[in-house]
């Protein structure tokens, strides 16, 4: 390459640099607006957090290409006009970031901090002032001989937002100091959120059909930000103190830990997890403790800050455009991040459940690539409006699964349906049974109980139990080898066991499995109610199967029930009716039991029992007119008596009206709808048929 050349390509290469430049300063600006304007940022902190360090980099490196504008020159965003302008005396500044490991996060600060003060090797530690970083919005509170007078935002750090009014209803910040506070004083801290106060005001937010908040800090910045101060008294907000602005008439101590305990003494509410320690190594020693008791805190911190303790170091080491010198902060891994929501999925538990699983753009959080996100259930998915095709915040904090948190509504281009559970699962993705849910159930289920791989373990446990079928020594450890091995899929392959196939399982020895036979076979002959226990319908518990046998008497007559005649039965109410009317009406199921009658599973089935079939039963009678010679109420209690059922009004699902003398408009209508009508005399048969039916 000759000069010339060589010379364009430095130009060309360099022109590329200040045109990526100019687009990272664009997009963090668009960025910067949307966080710090709108309280609703559409990317992730970590994503924001590389775009800046790239353009710092361009800028550090080529200083020329360096503007006056550029988001690396100044802190925060620009104040909202809204709220009248409050110009901070001492600025507000940012914190440069570590995110190293523990060890080299905190030697890095500390090998600086000794370098800019001079420090030989030999000299001693320096000491630090260690606290949290608490992940809300920056607060200045002025107070004037102990009263407050004046909130501010931090603004762009020369000026922010005078929200007094706001801060006033936040009941973590005292309006008057305690003690004898200084003429003036500047107390600079966190607004917050704690986690379940904000999980509660998105319940709330959501069931009122308004703006959801991706993370607790936004939705404390969005809430110090309102205009309207009654709205801002309902958000749950709270404070910590960490520092002092514009100070008057205090000799101030001579540490930053002696200035946070004499904030405590005014009063004001500073974080009991800081200390005071030595060097990097102390550093590094309460990084590790914090991140362990990270999850149990109850509000987020996004890492932990270092500070150089004594004032008059921290004054000898200054400032810098946007952040001190004498302060770090010392990030954790992000435990939320942004990402594309490809697909929802369901799983199958052991009891028939469908959990609606996200399927994920591969996305780093809390430490690890996640790629699938748990949903929770229908009722989740409409209350936070989550769409197929969305951005969605996924959060992984400690070792809980991971979770979708919410949409970014923003970054929704095109409209996108709602996803409906049953609708796009109408039969379970495992064995293909159909899906049901209860009207008051937030869960919605497979109903192949007998029959689904997913629920097989379970369905045999129970099958085998000692009050089902009572097969000794079917216990877990043997259905996991036996399942595992896939020796048995249903219960029908229990009566299909040989010698053979148990032999090959380990630990198992002959006389056990001689055994184990003898008690299989043992177990064909049982007892309906037995059989109906073993089932393992969900709702049917032992009592209820009792009366089932008792009140049917036989199987089939169970079987053909539908949820009127079920609700015969003694206790079995409306939900119970239909999980074992859908129980039945799922073909596999029935499959599975007519096998296991074929594999000579057996019980003596007796006559229904008393009032259980009869020709009133589960029939729907309006009683009319004046009755020969019964009253209306009698007529009402010998239907119900035999099973029937006594309507105020006549409509399409009217079985029988009676009609005595002098029957009016709901003769008429009966006669319309073409429902059968009878006299008294009628009616009687009906009865007498039904008492001989018994
Ligand atoms: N996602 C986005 O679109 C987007 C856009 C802009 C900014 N951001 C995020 O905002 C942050 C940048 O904002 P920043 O410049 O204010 O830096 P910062 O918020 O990371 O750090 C400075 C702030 O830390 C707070 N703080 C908490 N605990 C403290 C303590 N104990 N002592 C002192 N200060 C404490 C103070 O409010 C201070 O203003 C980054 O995390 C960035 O990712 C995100
Ligand atoms: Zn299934």
């Amino acid at each position: 390459m000759d000069l010339f050349e060589h010379a364009r390509a430095q130009g060309d290469a360099l022109r590329a640099l200040e045109a990526r430049a100019a687009e990272l300063r664009a997009l963090i600006a668009q960025h910067d607006h949307a966080y710090y304007v709108l309280d609703a940022p559409t990317i992730a902190d970590a994503q924001y957090d590389d775009l800046f360090r790239e353009l710092q980099a361009i800028e550090a490196r080529h200083p020329d290409l360096k503007t006056a504008d550029s988001p690396t020159q100044r802190v925060g965003g620009r104040p909202l006009a809204a709220f009248p302008a409050v110009r901070h005396r001492i600025p507000m500044l940012s914190i440069r970031t570590e995110t190293d490991t523990e060890a080299s996060g905190a030697e890095g600060f500390d090998a600086r901090v000794r370098r800019e003060l001079g420090l030989a090797s030999a000299a001693p530690a320096v000491e630090y002032a260690a606290e949290l970083k608490f992940d809300g919005l920056a607060i200045s509170l002025r107070y004037e001989h102990g009263l407050l007078v004046q909130a501010a935002t931090r603004g762009d750090g020369e000026t922010g937002e005078d929200v007094t009014s706001n801060v006033r209803t936040v009941k973590a910040v005292p309006l008057r100091l305690r003690g004898a506070p200084p003429p003036v004083l500047e107390v600079r801290g966190e607004i917050y959120m704690r986690r379940d106060d904000f999980e509660r005001l998105n319940a709330r937010q959501a069931a009122a059909g308004e703006k959801v908040f991706v993370n607790p800090r936004n939705a404390a910045a969005g809430s110090i930000r309102q205009l309207d101060p009654t709205v801002a008294a309902r958000r749950p907000l709270s404070f910590f103190a960490y520092g002092v602005g514009d100070v008057d008439g205090w000799l101030l101590p001579d540490s930053h830990a002696q200035v946070l305990d004499a904030l405590e003494a005014f009063g004001l509410p500073v974080c009991a997890h800081r200390a005071v320690v030595s060097g990097a190594e102390g550093l590094a020693a309460f990084h590790a403790r914090i991140a362990g008791l990270r999850d149990s805190l109850g509000f987020d911190i996004d890492g932990v800050v270092y500070k150089v303790n004594a004032l008059a170091l921290q004054q000898r080491l200054g400032f810098v455009t946007r952040e001190p010198r004498w302060a770090v902060a010392h990030k954790y891994p992000a435990q939320e991040a942004i990402t594309l929501l490809r697909d929802i999925e369901v799983q199958v538990g052991r009891t028939g459940a469908l959990t609606p699983v996200a399927r994920l753009e591969p996305v780093f959080v809390g430490g690890v690539t996640v790629t699938n996100a748990t949903l929770h259930n229908q009722d989740e998915i409409d209350r936070k409006d989550v769409r197929i095709g969305d951005w969605v915040v996924v959060r992984r904090a400690g070792d809980v699964i991971p979770e979708v948190v919410a949409p970014v509504p923003e970054r929704r281009q095109t409209a996108l349906p709602r996803f409906v559970l049953l609708e796009r699962f109408p039969n379970c993705p495992v064995c293909g049974s159909h899906v049901v849910r209860g009207e008051d159930e937030a869960v919605a289920r497979c109903t192949g109980g007998l029959f689904c791989p997913a629920q097989r373990k379970q369905a045999l446990l129970h099958f085998a139990s000692r009050r089902a079928m009572d097969i000794e020594g079917l216990g877990e450890k043997l259905v996991d080898q036996l399942v595992d091995a896939a020796i048995v899929k249903t219960t029908v392959d229990l009566y299909r066991l040989g010698l053979l196939a148990l032999a090959n399982l380990e630990r198992m020895g002959e006389k056990s499995a001689h055994n184990l036979l003898a008690a299989i076979d043992k177990s064909r002959s049982t007892t309906l109610a037995r059989f109906i226990f073993a089932l393992g319908i969900r709702t049917v518990g032992e009592a209820t199967a009792r009366e089932l046998a008792r009140h049917f008497g036989a199987l089939d007559a169970l079987m053909e029930a539908d949820v009127d005649a079920l609700q015969q039965v003694a206790d079995v109410g409306p939900i119970v009716a239909r999980s074992i009317a859908e129980f039945f009406a799922e073909p596999h199921n029935r499959e599975v039991i007519e096998q296991l009658r074929a594999a000579g599973v057996n019980w003596t089935e007796g006559a229904p029992a008393e009032g259980a079939v009869g020709a009133l039963v589960g029939k729907t009678f309006v009683l009319t007119g004046t009755l020969p010679s019964m009253t209306r109420d009698e007529a009402k209690a010998q239907i119900e008596a035999r099973g029937g059922k006594v309507a105020g009004s006549v409509s399409k699902k009217t079985h029988y009206l009676v009609a005595g003398a002098e029957a009016g408009s709901k003769l008429t209508k009966a006669l319309e709808l073409g429902v059968t009508v009878v006299d008294e005399q009628a009616l009687r048969t009906l009865m007498n048929e039904s008492d001989t039916d018994r």
